[in-house]
């Protein structure tokens, strides 16, 4: 993403490469959250935003989020810093709000602060950044077809049974701990997910057999990323996380799916600024 000061007031999307996505302020995610901002300012300038997409909308992976978040980390820094990274997580939630029917956290928190975030609360936003394990790798396999976070989320049940919930609440505490305290195995043993996991995986072609050959090929665990249809695996080590990738795109090769397979240590540093 490029962004420019301009002596116009607002914000306008100049040029979007990639992939298809309306230029319409209104319409984009990037221009909903960076108008979200600049209401918040007495700024005299104005902005314009360049995007350039490298992924596919829909995609579990934050693609929406990436553009939220990238232009109001942008604004903020040609403005000299003047809001703190919760209050650019507010703006960014607005334009998840435009992508989903939700104004959520969930990636744009993790994309502003940079490894794993916990959001404790809405009311008040309460985002707590938590450890990243140092030998910990993210293998990710993203089928090449569009499943909308609104789509993923309407196959919801809105109800849980308190069965259900406390053996989630086991889980998610486990993984905070596993985290912490660096407990690979700990990690591994919480790393199930007996909610949503369940429904949301019928819209993914192959996801049992992605599940089941990640978890052979030594993956910590496996689950959906984001709403799907990308699916994620944790990994100890470069090595685990190769194999794992190597894994998951067998089943996609039989699928006859188009795939990306991403591989990264978990990212602690969120968004950065390179100037040109
Ligand atoms: N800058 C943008 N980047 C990605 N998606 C955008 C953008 N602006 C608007 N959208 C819309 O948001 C929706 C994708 O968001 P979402 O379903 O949450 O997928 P993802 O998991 O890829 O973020 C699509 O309908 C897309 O047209
Ligand atoms: N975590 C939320 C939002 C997911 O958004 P996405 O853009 O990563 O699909 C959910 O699971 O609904």
């Amino acid at each position: 993403m490029i962004i420019r000061t301009t002596q116009k007031k607002g914000i306008s999307i100049t040029k979007i490469t990639g992939q298809e996505l309306p230029k319409e302020v209104e319409k984009n995610v990037a221009g909903v959250a960076a108008m979200e901002l600049l209401k918040n300012t007495t700024s005299a300038y104005g902005f314009e935003i360049e995007i350039h997409k490298k992924i596919k909308p829909g995609s579990g992976i934050g693609s929406s989020a990436a553009s939220a978040a990238g232009a109001v980390y942008g604004i903020n820094e040609l403005l000299g810093k003047p809001f703190g990274l919760t209050k650019l997580v507010e703006f960014a939630m607005k334009g998840e709000a435009l992508a989903s029917g939700a104004a959520h956290a969930d990636n744009v928190a993790p994309a502003l602060f940079g490894g794993f975030t916990l959001v404790r609360s809405y009311h008040p936003l309460d985002v707590i950044p938590i450890n990243t394990p140092s030998e910990l790798y993210a293998t990710v396999v993203h089928p090449q077809i569009e499943v909308k976070t609104a789509d993923s989320r309407s196959v919801l049940k809105q109800n849980i049974p308190l069965k259900k919930a406390i053996v989630q609440w086991g889980n998610l505490a486990g993984l905070i701990s596993g985290l912490y305290t660096e407990d690979y195995d700990l990690i591994s043993r919480s790393l199930h997910d007996e909610i949503v996991e369940p429904l949301r995986s019928l819209l993914i072609p192959g996801f049992n057999q992605v599940k089941e050959v990640t978890i052979k090929a030594g993956a910590l665990g496996c689950g959906i990323s984001g709403s799907g249809p990308s699916i994620f695996a944790l990994c100890k080590g470069l090595n685990s996380a190769k194999k794992v990738g190597e894994a998951m795109s067998t089943i996609y090769e039989n699928y006859g799916v188009d795939y990306d397979v991403h591989i990264s240590k978990i990212n602690t540093k969120g968004i950065k600024q390179i100037n040109n």
